[in-house]
């Protein structure tokens, strides 16, 4: 016997068996040496009972010996043997978590690396000591996808799909895998946003078994042996987060746990990241969140958020052990970290780890992705183009940034001229000149000559944006009014370039009313409200087709089903910063790298933009379908690596050839593995 310990107690779930072998799928001997070991019950001893041989054939007689170990003390009520001691123990008496540790198949049906349910062939049956544990049919993995999707869409209930996916991650995780990869535009929205918002709201409720590493205030001092508790050795990529800026719905503390865990399960269905690289981390520092704080159900600790040095000595202990236990190469993304300690971490850790953050980074990619992409629709470039955001945090100034690197780059101007041309409208209005003294340092490079405007409505009107983006996490914030002034104006721009137009390339003083209607066709306000999730978005997908009378070009950063308009199905792209992040950290991952550059993000951007299609752009479309990601992800990773090769960045030497098959090459396939 031994004690169960770590990720094996966890996952105990009643009757607990190890199967060696099957972990590392090699044929071995395991000599496990079975210990019974009391701390509570005087009846039992210390006894050394047995060794369990490779093909399980001292099984019976080991356990025969477990048998022999005097319990007749710890018949509890009933006649039912309390074999453990367990239930005649008091509430303060301490009891030992007892396993017996046997080669049996037991608990291979339990490993969700390992199990294949229904899909256990005859063969493998007999080999790993599963007859009888399974009913005698036996199916295909894509028997098993359909069944799962079957009984997937029973549920009218988004978060009960959420939890049925969960089940299965915990239970079956390559076949958890094959379904979200077969049915992405799917399932995204049900283990991404939005129901993961929903999810991470009642977290507390929803708990069955814990998913990822939480490191809290508890375990300052301490966490290099925490990362030891992990089960896997070999991480390549950590998706951290302290839970203070959750989507747009604010600070959920502990509970956001939920975001690593969907994130990096896009890593590996979106970008082909093995499952067993990658660690899903929370580290709580407490919440303000007074719901929480009275909530029976919170998971966290009870207390107000540490902040300061606190903060950040718990910070720089994680990010040294992560050195530390994964090395110099390990990504780490940082996501929904409330902007206070975003902007400050990325700047302090970026010239010592290879870290990256999503929510400044990757939505900045995305985003200059998709304006790309609208130009093939609205015409220009980007620097004819004049750009006003709601929301001046991390999503907002960091595509900001983006946008005016890329300009200055295409125009050779200076990025500080660049900048002219976005504006930034915070929760205090129009980020202008007069307002320097007050404003977060990642604002200033935006405050830009002009009056002060309290609202958005006036900065449109005032600003005469082409286009606008919405990164506030407050929902309905693109009104009517605002809408409607995107689109009239852009109009009234559009007739007059339509003169200059004429003027000056064609010569033609002279034109129709068929002419202007053309040409305005083409004028479109480009709009994307990227706040999640969707009871966050600035405005629905349908209400920005209908209040431009169809003209606007959206995007979203969550989905929205397809709008009838005007006897027209009007279907919008999702603005999301998963697009990027699967193939950015491939790429980074593939080539060895071990710092992330801006030029990085541009190349990534390049590649997404690359990819849409002329028939996703005659679709209104500025992204391409989700159904293509891997593909997708494969050509980002490419790029991104080129660049590290490129910037000296790069330890995986030599260069592969072909970095688009080589990405490929290495992505992981949730296809069953046969076993011995
Ligand atoms: N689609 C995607 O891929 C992504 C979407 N997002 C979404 O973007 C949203 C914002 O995220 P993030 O930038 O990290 O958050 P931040 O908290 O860093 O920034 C929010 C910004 O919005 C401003 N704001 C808040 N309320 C209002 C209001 N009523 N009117 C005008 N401005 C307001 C804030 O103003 P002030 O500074 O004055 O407080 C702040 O500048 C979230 O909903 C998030 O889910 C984020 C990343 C990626
Ligand atoms: C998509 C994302 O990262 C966010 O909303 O925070
Ligand atoms: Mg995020």
């Amino acid at each position: 016997m031994i004690s169960l310990n770590g990720s094996s107690l966890l996952s105990n779930t009643g009757i607990s068996t190890s199967f060696s072998q099957s972990r590392r799928n090699v044929p071995s001997s395991p000599s496990i040496v079975m210990v019974a070991q009391s701390n509570n019950n005087p009846n039992r001893k210390e006894k050394k009972i047995g060794a369990v041989s490779s093909n399980g054939s001292t099984t019976s007689a080991a356990v025969n010996e477990i048998k022999e170990i005097d319990c007749k003390s710890t018949i509890a009520s009933g006649g039912v043997q309390d074999f453990y001691g367990e239930d005649q123990a008091t509430e303060d008496q301490l009891v030992t978590p007892w396993t017996t540790s046997v080669a049996s198949g037991y608990s291979l049906l339990r490993d969700p690396h390992h199990n294949k349910g229904l899909a256990f062939s005859e063969k493998e049956r007999d080999a790993h000591y599963l007859r009888g544990l399974l009913p005698p049919t036996v199916v295909s993995q894509d028997i098993q996808v359909k069944k799962m999707m079957h009984n997937m869409r029973q549920y009218k209930v988004p978060l009960q799909r959420y939890m049925a996916m969960m089940d299965l991650q915990n239970m079956n995780e390559r076949l958890f895998y094959k379904v979200l990869i077969n049915n992405v535009e799917e399932l995204l929205p049900v283990v991404y946003t939005p129901t993961v918002g929903e999810a991470c709201q009642k977290y507390g409720s929803i708990f069955r078994r814990p998913q990822g590493l939480y490191i809290s205030l508890k375990e300052k001092g301490k966490i290099l042996e925490v990362l030891k508790n992990w089960p896997e050795k070999n991480i390549q990529v950590i998706v951290v987060t302290d839970g203070e800026r959750i989507l747009g719905l604010g600070d959920l503390g502990c509970q956001g746990m939920g975001i690593p865990v969907g994130k990096l399960a896009l890593y590996t269905a979106l970008g082909g990241i093995r499952p067993s690289a990658s660690l899903p981390v929370t580290i709580d520092v407490g919440t303000n969140n007074e719901a929480l704080l009275k909530d029976d159900f919170y998971i966290g600790l009870r207390q107000k958020r540490a902040t300061g040095q606190e903060y950040s000595e718990l910070l720089d202990e994680f990010m040294s052990a992560v050195k530390q236990v994964y090395g110099e190469k390990v990504l780490i993304q940082f996501e929904d970290f409330a902007n206070h300690n975003a902007f400050e971490l990325l700047a302090k850790y970026r010239k010592t780890h290879l870290v990256f953050n999503d929510d400044i980074q990757g939505t900045a990619s995305v985003v200059l992705a998709g304006i790309v992409s609208a130009l093939k629709l609205v015409g220009g470039t980007l620097a004819e183009h004049t750009f006003l955001f709601l929301g001046a945090g991390e999503a907002g100034t960091g595509i900001a940034e983006l946008i005016a690197l890329e300009m200055s780059k295409q125009t050779k101007a200076p990025i500080e001229e660049t900048r002219k041309k976005i504006w930034l409208v915070d929760s205090k209005g129009l980020i202008v000149k007069s307002r320097k003294e007050s404003l977060q340092h990642f604002k200033e490079p935006w405050a830009h000559d002009h009056e002060p405007i309290r609202n958005l409505l006036d900065a449109v009107k005032s600003i005469k944006p082409t286009v606008l983006i919405g990164s506030s996490g407050v929902g309905q914030t693109f009104t009517k009014e605002v809408v409607e002034a995107m689109s009239s104006f852009n109009e009234v721009i559009a007739v007059s370039q339509l003169y200059l137009h004429l003027h000056l390339h064609l010569h033609l003083y002279l034109f129709d009313e068929a002419d202007i209607g053309a040409y305005n066709d083409m004028q479109k306000p480009v709009i994307l409200a990227l706040s999640n999730p969707t009871s966050q978005s600035e405005c629905t997908a349908e209400q920005a087709y209908s209040w431009s009378n169809g003209r606007a070009i959206f995007a979203s950063g969550s989905p929205f089903d397809p709008v009838e308009f005007n006897d027209r199905v009007f279907v919008s792209g999702q603005a999301n910063n998963a697009y990027i992040f699967p193939g950015f950290g491939l790429g980074l991952i593939m080539s060895g790298a071990i710092r992330v550059h801006d030029d990085m993000l541009l190349a990534a951007s390049e590649a997404l933009a690359a990819e849409v299609s002329q028939e996703n752009y005659d679709n209104g479309l500025i992204y391409p379908p989700f159904s293509d990601i891997r593909k997708i992800s494969a050509q980002i990773a490419a790029k991104v690596a080129a660049k590290a090769y490129e910037l000296g960045l790069a330890t995986r030497l030599p260069q592969p050839l072909n970095l688009v098959q080589y990405a490929e090459s290495c992505m992981y396939s949730p296809d069953y593995r046969s076993y011995r």
